[in-house]
């Protein structure tokens, strides 16, 4: 992927070392992109012009939007995991009932159906950043469908209800209680030869069958109506129950072990659990030799389903840093964030996400960008009205990208350390990843190791973790064994599994070093390091910092800046960017 940057790294331009670049007999020039980049929110212009010298640089206003007070920042409610437990509606009951007028005392049966249970669907939508809403809420009902009533009046449907996340959400269900598991609630029909077995004299018909102790036995289905509230126990066992009729279903339950990446958003709801049918009232009963059931059919028990939502931030690109590196302050600079910031570690303890707006906020744009069209979701060929797979095929004009700041990293942070693991998730969806540094803590080209070092062993983690899982999901646990001598068949499905982990789904994203705290004094030499480790990498002596084979060595930058002063920041705008639009 070639960058629409200039590679050359004259364009990060010397406003903090004017020695470093003199030296190289680069003279100060105003940077290529010299355009002032406009922040949504502050609407302010922040000249960055060469001319900014490192003595302005070294004089950060104190108190300003980029060095603010620990207590000027605002924190907006945000989770990014929630574990519900989601209840579909029970169909509700039928209706027994006769009809009464006056001058007709015993009318025929009128008993109205139930309606059916309300269902439970999932959709992802644009207008949602965070599941803190539902990390509160823990059960999500739909409604029940209400019973059927007398003068043939069927129940209402239940609500159905949906459930709203944030694009970028995974659903893993993690049980689930299906009470139509162990044997459908409605009968099928009996075959002919089911029915010829069954078959019974008139006499036999007449006694109820009785069991080893001479009590008579209860119809096995009796559960699953609803008599006569007047019927006698001794009528009640020897109640004579058709059995159930088959009904179609009008939504089909998703097949366990349900796993869904909802990273676009879902032009429809997604089915997560069906509502139970509605019972049948008293007149479906109505035969030749029973003018008048005494019963109806009670509504059908719905599922639930525990489900975990976890969700993946979809920023344009994650800022990765250990603790205290300026990430938060960054963030700030290039955006109208109001992300805390603090000296000292963990001032960040949730994901921030920023927006860049690339224009002067008169619809002109400052950098030309474009987005490249999002691969055509398929085409699901069940649905009444697909969505046009050709609708969005041209490159789109980028007003805007979104920048996620993260907590910092620390050593072992794939192992949970620090606040760990928690965060990591988001920098896999990013499109570009931007390591920042504090040239002033130490030597910059350890610093990147070891941030790449946990990115890489994190994302190894998670391939073998979604290998697994993937595994899990194809096992036909179902799969006839009998004609097989292979103690373990189902193992032939493991087959085209990947056997080996490479993490390359995170390193072969691009990437470039932020080099911030640049007005510090003495941080020039560890700078050079920086850029003279990045060019051997570019140049493939040096292999990638995650250790990873194939990973993203193109044209790696590092920019340096002065967030706190807000110098240098548009260049990682442009940058960025270019990586974008690749
Ligand atoms: N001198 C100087 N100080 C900076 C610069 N950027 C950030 N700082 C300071 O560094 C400290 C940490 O900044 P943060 O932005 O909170 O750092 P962070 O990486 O978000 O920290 P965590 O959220 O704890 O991971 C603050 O006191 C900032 O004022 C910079 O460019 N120059
Ligand atoms: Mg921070």
């Amino acid at each position: 992927m070639a960058s629409r940057c200039c590679p050359n790294p004259r364009i990060f331009l010397p406003f903090l070392y004017p020695s470093v670049f003199s030296a190289n007999g680069v003279g100060l020039s105003r940077p290529r992109f010299a355009a002032a980049v406009v922040t949504a929110g502050s609407g302010a212009r922040r000249d960055n012009s060469s001319s900014a010298t490192a003595a302005d640089a070294t004089t950060p206003d104190s108190n300003s939007r980029l060095n603010p007070a620990p207590d000027d920042y605002s924190m907006p409610y945000f989770a990014d995991q929630a574990q519900l437990t989601v209840f579909a509606g029970h169909g509700g009951n039928g209706c027994i009932s006769f009809l009464r007028e006056a001058y007709l005392e015993d009318g025929p049966p009128n008993g109205g159906d139930g309606g059916h249970g309300g269902n439970v669907y999932i959709q992802a939508t644009h207008g949602e950043t965070s599941l803190h809403k539902l990390a509160r809420r823990r059960f999500v009902r739909a409604g029940r469908g209400k019973h059927g009533q007398g003068s043939a009046r069927s129940g209402p449907r239940g609500e159905d209800v949906v459930i709203s996340v944030p694009v970028g959400t995974v659903v893993t269900e993690l049980s689930r209680d299906d009470p139509d598991d162990g044997g459908l609630f409605y009968d099928r029909p009996m075959t002919l030869k089911e029915k010829r077995r069954k078959k019974r004299s008139p006499a036999e018909e007449a006694e109820p069958e009785l069991d080893e102790h001479g009590d008579p036995v209860e119809h096995p289905n009796l559960h699953k109506f609803l008599l006569y509230p007047g019927i006698s126990s001794s009528e009640r066992k020897r109640i004579q129950l058709p059995p159930l009729p088959r009904r179609d279903r009008l939504f089909v339950q998703p097949r366990p072990g349900l796993h869904l990446d909802l990273s676009r958003p879902t032009p429809r709801p997604i089915l997560l659990a069906a509502g139970g049918l509605g019972g049948l009232g008293n007149p479906h009963f109505v035969s030749r030799d029973r003018k008048k059931p005494m019963f109806a059919t009670k509504g059908e028990p719905a599922m639930s389903m525990q489900i975990q939502l976890e969700l993946k931030l979809l920023a344009d690109v994650g800022l990765v840093g250990l603790p205290n590196a300026g990430k938060s302050t960054l963030l700030r600079a290039i955006s109208n964030s109001r992300a805390r910031v603090g000296n000292w570690a963990f001032t960040t303890l949730q994901p921030n996400i920023g927006t860049v707006v690339l224009d002067n906020n008169k619809g002109r744009p400052t950098v030309t960008s474009f987005r490249r069209p999002a691969e055509p979701a398929p085409i699901d060929p069940y649905d009444p009205d697909p969505v046009d797979p050709e609708a969005e095929t041209e490159p789109q004009q980028r007003t805007r990208f979104t920048v996620a700041d993260i907590p910092g990293l620390i050593e072992g942070a794939h192992l949970d350390k620090g606040l760990g693991i928690a965060f990591l998730r988001h920098v896999e969806r990013a499109g570009v990843l931007a390591f920042v540094i504090d040239l002033g803590a130490g030597n910059a080209v350890a610093a990147l190791k070891s941030l790449w070092n946990e990115v890489g062993l994190y994302a190894q983690m998670r391939e073998e973790e979604e290998r697994d899982r993937e595994r899990a999901a194809r096992i036909d646990w179902t799969a006839d064994t009998s004609n097989t001598d292979d103690c373990w068949p189902a193992a032939k499905v493991f087959e085209d599994a990947p056997e080996n982990t490479t993490g390359l789904h995170i390193a072969a994203k691009p990437w470039f070093v932020v080099a911030t705290k640049g007005d510090l004094p003495d941080t020039q030499e560890n700078f050079k390091e920086l850029r003279e480790y990045l060019a051997v990498v570019t140049n493939g002596t040096e292999p990638h910092p995650s250790g990873v084979d194939g990973a993203w060595t193109e044209n790696v930058a590092a920019i340096p800046v002065s967030a706190i002063n807000g110098h240098g920041v548009q260049n990682i705008v442009h940058w960025t960017v270019g990586l974008l639009d690749g």
